[in-house]
């Protein structure tokens, strides 16, 4: 496998690194993006489980919606590509607050916001970087680490990221999901999700989502699939085996040193004093 030079693979947008499929006209007009109201956006920090909520929406019985390639990914055509589509759309993105488009937030869309403890984060993504030819190459973990605290990685920073969106975690088109409850409980945040979504079902049917959308089933569906370049739905791979790693809640400590975990922890600390989100890690640390 082939390690790209940062240059060939991502581009500054607004001082935040995004891939290159990602075209600075498509990411200059997402303003102009015309939400429907019952569109649902799929939002996340990159590797905080965003496939994972996508395959649970995706088998929700008689849900009726079209899951589509994230909104960032592609050119100027992205939105008649999205307005081709009858469906409701479940549109996955990993945009900050900030820099959604306007009129996803006047129509007041439904948005799922999933947040993961951004230790284990940081480990998902410098696999992510090693493993994926559409990122740049990065030679060890420790280069890694400095990348991430520093917010040069691929949509920036997760402190900034996390922050966009804690000013808007009561607004009630917005659901937070923790990704370390999904692990927990999985039913009750997949009970959240349809809840939110006003679709109703069964607790046996729940209970088939849960199966279905366990890490085991759907790593092994995922190696099961054809890589089709020509159809990426991910912003970042169209191999979805890239995406399936470890799934697991802690898997930090592997990778970390003494000294990484309190440099982390003192600008987790700094960055994150007024966040009620950031509380949630506490039992994670
Ligand atoms: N069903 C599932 N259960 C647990 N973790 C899952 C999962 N599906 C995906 N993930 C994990 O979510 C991360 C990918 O996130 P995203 O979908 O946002 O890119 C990966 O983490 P790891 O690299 O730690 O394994 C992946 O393994
Ligand atoms: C399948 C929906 C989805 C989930 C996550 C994505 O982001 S990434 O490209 O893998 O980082 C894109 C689409």
């Amino acid at each position: 496998m082939s390690f790209q030079n940062q240059s060939s693979v991502l581009h500054k947008f607004k001082g935040i690194l995004f891939s290159t499929m990602s075209s600075e006209e498509l990411l200059n007009s997402l303003d102009f993006f015309n939400a429907r109201e019952d569109d649902v956006f799929l939002v996340s920090y990159p590797k905080s489980g965003t496939h994972w909520i996508a395959e649970v929406i995706g088998n929700i019985p008689n849900a009726q919606i079209s899951l589509t390639s994230p909104i960032e990914l592609g050119d100027i055509s992205k939105f008649d590509e999205l307005k081709m589509n009858c469906k409701r759309r479940v549109i996955p993105t990993h945009l900050s607050y900030n820099m959604l488009p306007v009129n996803i937030k006047q129509k007041q869309c439904k948005i799922i916001y999933i947040i993961r403890n951004p230790k284990d984060t940081a480990v998902s993504l410098f696999h992510y970087y090693r493993d994926n030819p559409n990122l740049p190459g990065i030679e060890t973990w420790a280069a890694f680490f400095e990348l991430f605290l520093r917010g040069d990685v691929v949509y920036g920073s997760w402190f900034d990221h996390v922050l966009s969106w804690e000013e808007h975690k009561n607004d009630k088109n917005i659901l937070i999901i923790f990704y370390e409850e999904m692990k927990r409980d999985l039913s009750k945040s997949i009970k959240k999700i349809t809840t939110f979504l006003g679709i109703n079902v069964s607790d046996s049917e729940i209970s088939k989502i849960a199966r279905k959308t366990s890490f085991s089933e759907m790593k092994n569906n995922a190696a099961k699939e054809n890589c089709d370049p020509n159809h990426t739905i991910c912003a970042l791979t169209s191999n979805r085996n890239l995406v399936f790693r470890k799934g697991a809640v802690g898997d930090w400590i592997n990778y970390f040193t003494a000294k990484q975990r309190r440099v982390f922890d003192e600008l987790f600390t700094e960055k994150m004093k007024h966040s009620e989100l950031a509380r949630h890690f506490e039992d994670y640390f």
